[in-house]
């Protein structure tokens, strides 16, 4: 029956671990100070049953060689401060029952925590580009990549079907098998996957971390069964459908481009009329563009995604060079974190007190695309 509260699970005087009270569970992180690097362990203890488990731990960890502290942000996710580090890097999360997480344990039979990276700039909302084979959507994202290409980035999608004539593996997609795939979808390395005309697709957690860790904003062409689990996952996205002008433009475009055979055109076309039925399923896009004059339609999705560009009004400015001190404790009072740096012996004089604002929580992805403005950290 019921254990001990989770001061008898870890030392609270421990850097390297933290115990974190979540109903019947408590979450313990880290390991020791020479196990720190490499193995930052999560383990769960269950208080109704006194048992401990190892979950699945999904996303990218983080390295806390000089320790961490802890504390419950919601009652789904776990603020974890690394120390010594800065505010860039400094702040992570153990999702422990985000939808994310659900999922994952429907999807793996196993418990499952899921670690992201606060990030520290207020990124723009990756952009899901759905909409049937042939509309245009591939040569809609080529020019856009084109004309701003330090500003988007391409999501490399995973694919089991073969490369066509041009096509290059970890430019256009990366080319896997179905049994390798399948493998890393299991593991929980997929935000989101399907099966589309006979092959499987989709977008691994790594595609999209590695646009947004370079500061671009991500853009993701997947098909709309993809844009549905996308829109249903906790990342925060614009989600844009491209329709044909008529059906019998989409199948000569289809046909013009000449890279599918005659069976698989059909295939495509066949889909295509489930495609573009789903587009318009309420709440599912957030905007539908016609791709017929092809310039008409670019300049009309530039206009779209400049609007979004407006800044986030919760943005504040960051301390510059704020480091999170070695030795300092955090709490939570309603919807700030304080930092109590302990009168802290800090090289660069950092004063005592911070607050770091929680309410300016963003949704997102597993892995770096998520977190709190760190710049919203400031003097008391
Ligand atoms: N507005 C347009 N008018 C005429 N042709 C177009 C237009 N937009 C795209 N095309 C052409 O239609 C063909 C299909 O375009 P594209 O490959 O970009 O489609 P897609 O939606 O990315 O298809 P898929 O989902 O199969 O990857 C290409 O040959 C492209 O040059
Ligand atoms: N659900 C996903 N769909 C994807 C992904 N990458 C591409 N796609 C979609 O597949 C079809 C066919 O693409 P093609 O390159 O074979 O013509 C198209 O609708 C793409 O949008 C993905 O990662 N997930």
């Amino acid at each position: 029956m019921g254990e001990e509260a989770p001061e008898y699970l870890v030392d609270s005087r421990d850097r390297y671990q933290s115990a974190t009270d979540i109903g019947d569970k408590i979450y313990v992180v880290g390991g020791s100070e020479k196990s720190a690097d490499s193995l930052v362990g999560v383990k769960i203890f269950d208080k109704l049953t006194g048992k401990w488990s190892v979950p699945t731990v999904l996303g990218t960890k983080p390295i806390l060689s000089k320790g961490h502290s802890a504390v419950l942000l919601k009652k789904n996710q776990i603020l974890i401060l690394k120390r010594e580090s800065s505010a860039s890097d400094g702040a992570w999360f153990l999702e422990v029952d985000t939808p994310y997480v659900k999922d994952q344990k429907k999807l793996l039979g196993t418990e499952v925590v899921a670690w992201s990276k606060g990030v520290r700039e207020h990124g723009l909302k990756p952009i899901v580009i759905s909409g049937p084979s042939g509309v245009g959507k591939g040569t809609l994202i080529s020019k856009l990549m084109k004309e701003y290409p330090s500003a988007f980035g391409f999501s490399i999608s995973h694919t089991t079907r073969a490369p066509r004539e041009k096509e290059l593996n970890g430019v256009h997609y990366y080319f896997t098998e179905r049994s390798l795939m399948e493998k890393d979808i299991r593991e929980g390395k997929f935000l989101e996957s399907a099966s589309v005309h006979g092959n499987l697709y989709g977008t691994s957690i790594e595609a999209v971390e590695t646009v947004t860790d370079v500061g671009k904003r991500c853009i993701l062409d997947i098909d709309v069964q993809g844009a549905r689990s996308v829109r249903a996952s906790s990342l925060e996205a614009i989600f844009i459908f491209i329709s044909p002008p008529s059906f019998d433009e989409l199948e000569k475009r289809l046909r013009a481009r000449g890279t599918e055979t005659e069976e698989q055109v059909q295939k495509r076309l066949r889909n295509a009329k489930a495609e573009i039925e789903q587009g318009r399923t309420p709440g599912l896009f957030d905007h539908i563009l016609v791709n017929d004059d092809l310039e008409t339609c670019y300049q009309n999705l530039k206009k779209l995604l400049a609007l979004d560009e407006i800044p986030d009004a919760s943005y504040e400015p960051v301390i510059e060079n704020f480091i999170v001190p070695l030795n300092h404790s955090i709490s939570r009072k309603d919807a700030m974190i304080q930092i109590n740096c302990n009168g802290s012996q800090s090289k660069n004089s950092t004063p005592d007190m911070f607050e770091l604002d929680v309410s300016s929580l963003k949704g997102g992805a597993p892995g770096r695309t998520r977190g709190l403005l760190i710049s919203s950290i400031k003097r008391l």
